[in-house]
């Protein structure tokens, strides 16, 4: 049995820093596993500018030392309004690395997202011409498709479309968590990839209704039937390079989780490198953790491998059931369990 492992050091490719009190409780724990992070833009309000993003940029740079060596790698969050003037500058100068779609009213601050596709030809075609990747929550909106449907549903109607229609776009199907969207990403082109957080992989839906309401083990896209946790996971053990390392770490006040309608989001930060090391074991295929974790989503990006190096030992973690304290208190993803690895260095 392999007890320690070395892979080049990681990259988070979708995560929640958050702002203010919350972002000085948090960034360390991403800061400290990955070396670069692609950092969400649905704050209140939402990073919809170059200005915004760069200021956004300090803010998390000044949560954490000086010495940190972490790389924010920021995203525009697009609007009907969306000016593609202002996203090609922000690309051309490093401001933003990716745009973020989230359709209007899908998750967490997503009331400013997009109405309709439609509104955004002059971006998409922009950023089809310049290489810029869009990042997209696929769900549905539509009350009456039932929430466990959504994800297939945005597939179906809008993805599919949206492929054909742009041909050439660079599309990062986020945090998926179905049969459907591993079927989709594994059958397009190159240009298409996915990011899959650790819970996606490692709960099913039974994880949110075990023994009475779990609010933490909630997020969007809601987890679903184990046949397609199963599915997710075949995927991203299967080394291709369409899948990459993003962990959707959406971290909330522990009062706002916990409450008549808690807010969505798992605060898997902390402990997310132990997380996915457990995935890749129980499949047999630790040898694949660094392509996923380090590898494929710099490729995908045409960014550099990171230089350095991180690596686990078998050896246990213990994850307390709560993180932070007063306000900024968080339950994190695993609370009270103890995962198999441990990141040593
Ligand atoms: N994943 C979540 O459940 N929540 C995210 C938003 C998102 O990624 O959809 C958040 O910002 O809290
Ligand atoms: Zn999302
Ligand atoms: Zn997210």
């Amino acid at each position: 049995m392999t007890q320690r492992i070395t892979i080049r050091r990681p990259d988070d490719w979708h995560v929640h820093l958050r702002d203010g009190d919350i972002l000085h409780a948090v960034a360390g724990f991403t800061a400290r596993q990955f070396a670069r992070a692609i950092v969400m833009p649905n704050l209140t309000p939402p990073v919809t500018s170059i200005a915004a993003a760069e200021a956004y940029r300090g803010r998390i740079m000044d949560a954490l030392p000086a010495d940190s060596g972490f790389t924010p790698l920021m995203t525009c969050y697009l609007t009907d309004g969306a000016d593609a003037a202002e996203i090609a500058r922000g690309y051309a100068s490093g401001a933003f690395a990716a745009c973020k779609l989230y359709p209007a009213h899908a998750t967490t601050n997503s009331a400013h997202g997009v109405t309709d596709i439609r509104k955004l030809t002059d971006v998409l075609e922009t950023m089809q011409r310049i290489g810029m990747p869009l990042l997209i929550h696929g769900e549905v909106t539509d009350r009456h498709v039932d929430i466990f449907d959504r994800e297939a549903v945005f597939i179906e109607t809008i993805l599919a479309p949206l492929v054909r229609d742009y041909p050439a776009l660079k599309i990062v199907l986020e945090h998926i968590t179905t049969a459907e969207a591993a079927d989709f990403v594994m059958g397009a082109g190159p240009q298409i990839a996915a990011t899959v957080t650790p819970q996606h992989m490692i709960i099913n839906r039974n994880a949110i209704f075990d023994g009475g309401i779990r609010p933490h083990a909630y997020c969007l896209p809601v987890a679903k039937r184990e046949q397609h946790r199963l599915a997710v996971r075949r995927a991203v053990v299967s080394g291709s390079p369409k899948f990459f390392l993003g962990t959707d770490s959406a971290p909330h006040g522990v009062g706002r989780k916990e409450a008549a309608c808690g807010c969505a989001g798992i605060f898997n930060a902390p402990y997310a490198l132990e997380s996915y090391a457990q995935v890749f074991d129980e499949d047999g295929a630790l040898d694949r953790l660094e392509g996923f974790a380090s590898e494929h989503g710099p490729r995908f990006y045409g960014l550099p491998l990171n230089e350095g190096t991180v690596t686990l030992e078998r050896s246990g973690t213990a994850v307390p059931d709560l993180i932070g304290e007063g306000a900024t208190a968080v339950v994190p993803f695993h609370a009270g369990e103890t995962l198999a690895w441990r990141v040593v260095d």
